[in-house]
């Protein structure tokens, strides 16, 4: 991950705090830049200043951000990974220098935000087009990474907050922002417009349009229907993309982890880890993180265990142990690492502060337990099986790359309410809840969830959010997604939620995956209500 911060100021602006610098550095260890823009003919002259740091993980160099073209002085802060542009995958091998040349071309045309929205991947970005004096920044429109900014005096744009009691606010996902700055009189006076990603406000996030036909009385979705086939393909091309080509980390070897799957042991998760290993290299291993917390409250419950038990009686470490076993059985040759990486609870009270720091703007205990969960797997930091015939030894991840089984829930219908919604008021009621899901996913809670994964170096990526997946399950009717008319039937054992990543879990091999409930992370992992069981979600944390 990469770390972004631009200031405007009339003057040099003074150097980055000691911490908010240690927090971009880690989101991007291998390199720090800045470089000062002065707009001396502008109605007030300014200097804006951007800062980048980079986690290199494309081609055979380091793009040293951010990147300058010496003809305009125009300038490019780019956080995370351009997939596609026009919808063909880049051949050259740096996708942020691939990027600031095509936006150079389309500011000489005047075409910049058209070449912006031909931009598919996750991303997070400030580009200067120095001729024209316009500044853009912007969030992919799922908003897979963060990126924050402040108005107030003048505007600051930043991947984590300076301090949480300043007015940062998330970037919001829903489109291009543009700062006209050689027309604004004051620093006061930069107001950014907003451009939507598309104009037709009828399209899903701006990606499909959703779809409402309702099944018929042969509409059956089981193993042989062609939406199941379609969801391995799609799967297959999304990861593709994500976990091959990517460099070996510094320092490590050949034998040592590129890639590591945040791993509950949950059908989507368990589902790219099956998938991951069909596509890779078979000499190149894989990791599989599971996080499991002490949680005093639970222990208080449980005074006959051991706190190793209880991480072993975790819900996660359980179902983590079982569907690894089911993987080992189905993917004989590949080298698997089960990363157990238990916390303590004097541990997650240390990091409590810094986790805090970085969710902000989101404050709430059901964000803070999340992110506690997040942040530890991230780490990566626990033991694992490293030399056959010994025990568990201390490990941390070599991997610069973790996956993340997040959005499956959204797109095909994974939680409990889509039960409830369907059996008041049946597909109708069941295609308002889902279609509602999927449009607020760029609004959710990536920014949080990036700020915290990439404060260790690592870059979090989402197969299930990949453009022309998401496109695809949007426009696929919602029986064949999870088919809860057919629940009464007695066919299928599996559950309708996300029935049709079941049946590929199945027809993959693995029975027992295909099964299981879903459970959410700060429940699996134990990070909710530590303390006490009354603390509700909704309220603010308390300092
Ligand atoms: N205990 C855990 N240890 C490591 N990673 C986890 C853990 N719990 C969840 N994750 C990761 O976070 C992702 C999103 O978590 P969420 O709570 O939404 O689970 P989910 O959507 O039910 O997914 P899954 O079926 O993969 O558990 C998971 O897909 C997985 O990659
Ligand atoms: N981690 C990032 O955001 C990386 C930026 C860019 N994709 C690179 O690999 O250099």
């Amino acid at each position: 991950m990469c770390g972004i911060h631009v200031t405007i100021s009339p003057s040099n602006p003074p150097p980055l705090g000691q911490d908010l610098e240690r927090r971009l550095r880690n989101r991007g260890p291998d390199h720090l830049g800045t470089v000062h823009a002065r707009l001396y003919d502008a109605p007030c002259p300014l200097t804006l200043t951007f800062t980048s740091t980079v986690l290199s993980l494309r081609g055979d160099h380091i793009a040293k951000q951010p990147l300058v073209d010496d003809e305009t002085g125009s300038l490019l802060c780019w956080n995370g990974e351009a997939w596609r542009i026009r919808g063909e995958a880049l051949e050259t091998s740096s996708d942020t220098e691939a990027v600031f040349e095509w936006l150079l071309d389309a500011s000489r045309r005047g075409l910049v935000l058209e070449a912006l929205r031909a931009i598919e991947g996750p991303f997070a970005f400030a580009y200067f087009d120095k001729p024209s004096k316009c500044l853009y920044y912007a969030r992919d429109r799922l908003g897979r990474r963060s990126l924050l900014v402040k108005t107030g005096d003048h505007l600051t744009l930043s991947s984590v907050a300076e301090s949480p009691s300043d007015d940062w606010i998330e970037v919001e996902a829903d489109g291009c922002y543009k700062v006209d700055i050689g027309h604004a009189q004051s620093l006061h006076q930069m107001t950014p417009s907003r451009h939507a990603w598309v104009e037709d406000d009828s399209l899903v996030l701006g990606i499909g349009l959703f779809n409402t036909s309702l099944p018929t009385e042969l509409s059956r979705l089981c193993q042989d229907s062609l939406s199941v086939r379609q969801l391995h393909q799609h799967l297959v091309k999304s990861l593709e993309t994500r976990v091959l080509g990517i460099p070996l980390p510094p320092g490590a070897s050949n034998s040592d982890a590129r890639l590591a799957v945040l791993f509950s042991g949950g059908l989507d998760c368990t589902v790219l880890a099956r998938i991951t290993s069909e596509i890779l290299p078979p000499g190149q291993s894989i990791d599989l993180i599971n996080v499991a917390f002490e949680n005093p409250r639970i222990a208080s419950q449980h005074r006959g265990h051991s706190q190793e038990e209880l991480y072993e009686l975790c819900p996660d470490r359980v179902t983590g142990r079982k569907s690894f076993a089911e993987l080992l059985k189905t993917c004989p040759g590949r080298l698997w690492r089960f990363v157990t990486v238990n916390v303590p609870y004097t541990e997650t009270r240390a990091h409590r502060g810094e986790i805090i720091h970085l969710i902000h703007p989101h404050n709430t205990e059901m964000d803070l337990s999340i992110a506690n969960a997040l942040y530890f797997a991230a780490r990566g930091d626990g033991s694992a099986l490293v030399a056959a015939g010994s025990g568990p030894q201390p490990y941390q991840t070599t991997a610069r790359v973790l996956l993340s089984g997040l959005g499956a829930d959204e797109l095909f219908g994974g939680y409990g309410r889509h039960g409830v919604a369907f059996s008041r008021n049946g597909y109708a009621g069941l295609m308002d809840e889902l279609k509602l899901d999927v449009s607020r996913l760029g609004k959710r809670n990536l920014g949080r969830d990036d700020r915290v994964m990439a404060h260790w170096g690592r870059e979090v990526r989402f197969p299930f959010l990949d453009e022309t997946l998401v496109k695809w399950a949007v426009e696929l009717p919602a029986w064949e997604k999870c088919d809860f008319g057919s629940r009464a039937t007695g066919d299928s054992n599996l559950d309708p939620e996300k029935r049709v990543l079941r049946l590929l879990a199945q027809s993959l091999g693995m029975p027992s995956v295909a099964e299981e409930k879903k459970r959410a992370i700060q429940f699996g992992a134990r990070t909710a209500k530590m303390e006490s069981g009354k603390v509700k979600g909704t309220t603010s944390i308390s300092h």
